[in-house]
């Protein structure tokens, strides 16, 4: 029998309760009194807190400390005897650590209550431009709908073999409370880094598999090579160019991955305990029913946006479904893209590479500095003064286009260089900065007052 109930009207109704739908719905409730719902089908705060951002980094700094113990000896630190290579990592303690703080950031409920945003669990599907059914139940209608279905791992079911090996994807990865013997990471980007480095350090052999010719590929070769370097001295094994062809076993038990390095190269077994796939992301877009609000997705899935994020008239979307930039503070703000790679050291970067300017034909004057001379790094151990920071700066002028840098916590040096970009503060100005010694950032100064090239102008 059908209801004949009228559908609750709102305001605002978000898709996806986590970090592109949350801070809206809060503001218009909270600020300006309009009536608005999140519907969210999995767990409240989405992905990030979750099963991504925070708990990864929550497992990477488990590692650092296994690493810097090890290394204990080299900072004067005497372990009374003990051999660095028998210390092990408590695999249960690090996932139990990890799972507290999942538990204690995980107060999202509470701000939904206190800025007055109704929460509706069950999966929502459109029934017309601006309804929506949740998980076939009740109906929702509302001014104005935006979509925050975010992103799941993918797993190309085309490779024969890997879906009965029963690959991990960061979320099982992330429960594990067993150390993988040899773990097989499919996939050089983000994920299949970070944790690269970061199981190494935990005690697994893992070997790094990546398709194209360089991980991270949008970033710089310079950076990239220096990068790998320091992953391999740690005992990373990285394979470059190389084609995942078959997989064989079960994943916690026996593995087999078979590569060939591309094009048409040698063939190799891989035999591990565990693999991990890590080979990008896919938009959570298809169970959404969207023809039935005539919106369009592209052929990856992602719903497609006009420059305001809309997606129809009265439909938005944001976030990892709408195809930006795969970072949380994307979903809060799509216009601003600064990145970190959390490995040891961080790989971060603001606005252009060399090879981005170079491919769009804009000049650039490159200003280069070791990290040994940021003095800071020489204060914090073995290795801490690898990688340089680099930054373009326009050819006939001040601006800064961009900026990188591979050194230890580079990624708080970000703030400072987004500020000069938004206020279209020339380099002249940062080098012009006091900045307390020895701080990371003091090194900035040294980079703009006397790395500069002369410009055109
Ligand atoms: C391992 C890992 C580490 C990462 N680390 C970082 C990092 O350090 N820094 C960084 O900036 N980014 C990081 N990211 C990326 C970041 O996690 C994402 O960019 C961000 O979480 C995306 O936010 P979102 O709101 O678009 O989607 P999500 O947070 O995924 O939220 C989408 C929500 O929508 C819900 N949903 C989906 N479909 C429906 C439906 N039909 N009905 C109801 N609800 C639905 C889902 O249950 C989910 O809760 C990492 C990602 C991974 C995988
Ligand atoms: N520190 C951070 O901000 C952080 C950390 C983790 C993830 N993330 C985000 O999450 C997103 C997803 O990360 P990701 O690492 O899964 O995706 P990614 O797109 O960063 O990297 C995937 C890599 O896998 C490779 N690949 C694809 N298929 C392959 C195959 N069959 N064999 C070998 N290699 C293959 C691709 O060439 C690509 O380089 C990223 O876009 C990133 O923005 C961010």
């Amino acid at each position: 029998m059908s209801s004949t109930k009228a559908p609750d009207h709102y305001d605002l109704l978000v898709i996806g309760s986590g970090e592109a739908g949350k801070f809206l719905p809060w503001m218009l409730s909270a600020k300006h009194g309009k009536k608005t719902a999140v519907i969210e089908r999995g767990r409240i705060g989405g992905s990030c807190p979750n099963v991504a951002c925070l708990p990864s980094k929550n497992v990477i700094h488990s590692a650092a400390i296994a690493h810097e113990v090890r290394r204990a000896s080299a900072f004067g630190v005497s372990l009374s005897g003990i051999d660095p290579a028998s210390l092990k990592s408590d695999m249960p303690v690090i996932k139990a650590r990890k799972d507290a703080m999942v538990k204690d950031v995980n107060g999202f409920q509470g701000f939904f209550d206190m800025f007055g945003v109704e929460i509706i669990r069950g999966e929502g599907t459109f029934v017309g431009p601006n309804e929506i059914q949740v998980g076939g139940g009740r109906a929702l209608t509302a001014d104005h709908i935006l979509i925050c279905t975010g992103s799941r791992a993918r797993v190309d079911a085309r490779i024969p073999g890997l879906l009965e090996a029963r690959p991990m994807t960061h979320i099982e990865l992330l429960d594990l409370d067993v150390l993988p013997a040899h773990l097989i990471i499919i996939g050089g980007g983000y994920v299949g880094v970070e944790f690269a480095q970061a199981y190494a350090r935990l005690g697994s052999h893992v070997t790094l598999v990546q398709r194209g010719d360089q991980l991270i590929p949008r970033e710089d070769e310079d950076v990239v090579q220096a990068l790998s370097g320091i992953l391999a001295k740690e005992g990373v094994r990285i394979i470059t160019s190389a084609d995942v062809q078959s997989a064989s076993g079960t994943n916690g038990e026996e593995v087999t991955v078979s590569i060939r390095s591309s094009p048409g190269g040698e063939e190799e077994v891989l035999r591990g305990s565990h693999i991990l796939m890590a080979t990008g992301r896919i938009p959570n877009t298809a169970d959404l029913n969207l023809d039935a609000a005539g919106i369009k997705t592209t052929a990856a899935g992602h719903i497609v946006v006009d420059e305001q994020l809309r997606a129809s008239t009265s439909v938005f979307a944001a976030g990892d479904c709408a195809g930006s930039p795969h970072f949380t503070h994307m979903g809060f703000d799509d216009f601003r893209v600064p990145s970190v790679l959390f490995t040891d050291p961080e790989l971060a970067r603001v606005g252009l590479t060399e090879k981005e300017a170079r491919a769009k034909g804009v000049p650039y004057r490159l200003a280069k500095l070791p990290m040994a001379s940021f003095l800071r790094t020489r204060t914090l151990g073995p290795g801490a003064s690898e990688g340089f920071a680099k930054a373009l700066i326009e050819a006939d002028g001040e601006r800064i286009l961009g900026f990188t840098a591979l050194g230890p916590g580079a990624g708080e040096l970000l703030p400072v260089i987004s500020l000069a970009m938004k206020l279209n503060a020339g380099y002249r100005q940062l080098a012009d900065l006091i900045i307390a010694h020895p701080t990371m950032n003091e090194g900035l100064v040294e980079l703009f007052l006397l790395h500069v090239p002369d410009g055109t102008s």
